[in-house]
């Protein structure tokens, strides 16, 4: 097994990981102990850790009132996802997972947000259909029904500078409804450098995933993102919503009305469950998913 150096300690990452996990103590459990310094195992590489001092890019993500003209918010929506790589944060304007398997502290709230979601996905994905100059139902009809829902909770960190909230990554579905609350902490990479997205009060940030990418041909670039370790008192909170798509061994790759000679084909044919397969056993990294897949 790996051992790994860190600073002047040498110790097995892999043991220590698995120690954690099997404490089921959680990093709120560890900070409610009263930690003021981090396990090593949550400490990154230098490399990392440089990157998170950089000063963020003073640009702005779009917000996008969805209860304006329809003709804007379509032109909005899709410029958005083209010019900005991404994320564009949208103002709030049936499957439901077993009751038992939700916690009962907040069942209520995850049924209603499961409906909320589905709509918005729903009114989303013909947006971006239409914005790529598709039929409306193109998306929808095969990408509404799989939803995962994960809920997050980032805890005050003692020494935020020397780990992260979660590292750099895409999401791997079709597109990612993302309520985060009032701490922020979330930054998406544009051109080349990290921009905060900073919390708007009855907005949502919505990321294209890189199913979307692929699906569009570029079209639509997935965003790449991170969360900084929390340096607030306040733990900070996040929701999001995965869309992905349902049929697990129908063939997905760009759309073919998206194909011609001055746009070939930018990726090969892949089915669902070895694309999340691939996914899993990963670490998180940047964009290595698409690359993947990228002829
Ligand atoms: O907590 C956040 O703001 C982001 C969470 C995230 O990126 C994810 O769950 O994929
Ligand atoms: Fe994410």
């Amino acid at each position: 097994m790996a051992t790994v150096v860190n600073g002047e300690n040498h110790y097995d990452r892999a043991v220590e990981v698995q120690r954690f996990d099997e404490s089921k103590i959680g990093v709120k459990g560890l900070v409610d102990s009263g930690l003021t310094t981090i396990p090593p195992i949550f400490i990154h590489p230098i490399d990392t850790l440089s990157d998170l001092k950089a000063k963020p890019q003073s640009v702005v993500v779009p917000t996008i009132d969805l209860s304006g003209p329809r003709s804007t918010v379509l032109e909005q929506v899709a410029s958005a996802s083209r010019t900005f790589g991404d994320t564009l944060r949208i103002k709030l304007g049936r499957r439901l997972p077993e009751l038992e398997d939700i916690p009962e502290v907040c069942r209520d709230e995850v049924v209603q947000w499961n409906l909320h979601s589905e709509a918005l996905g729903e009114r989303l994905m013909g947006l971006l259909s239409e914005g790529l100059g598709l039929d409306m139902d193109r998306l929808k009809n095969s990408c509404l029904d799989a939803r995962t829902m994960l809920g997050h909770y980032y805890p005050r960190c003692p020494q935020p500078d020397l780990t992260v909230g979660i590292a750099s990554h895409t999401d791997p579905g079709v597109l990612t409804l993302l309520l985060q609350d009032h701490i922020g902490g979330l930054q998406i990479k544009h051109k080349g450098g990290w921009v905060d997205v900073k919390p708007v009060h009855g907005a949502l940030v919505i990321n294209i995933a890189d199913i979307l990418q692929i699906l569009s041909n570029d079209e639509y670039v997935s965003v790449e993102h991170r969360v900084l370790a929390n340096p607030s008192k306040e733990p900070r909170v996040s929701i999001a919503v995965f869309f992905s798509p349902s049929a697990r061994e129908t063939l997905y790759g760009p759309f073919s009305e998206l194909t011609s000679p001055e746009k070939p084909l930018r990726y090969c044919q892949f089915v669902y469950h070895d694309y999340m397969r691939r996914f899993f056993t990963k670490e998180l990294d940047g964009k290595t998913l698409t690359n993947y897949y990228r002829i």
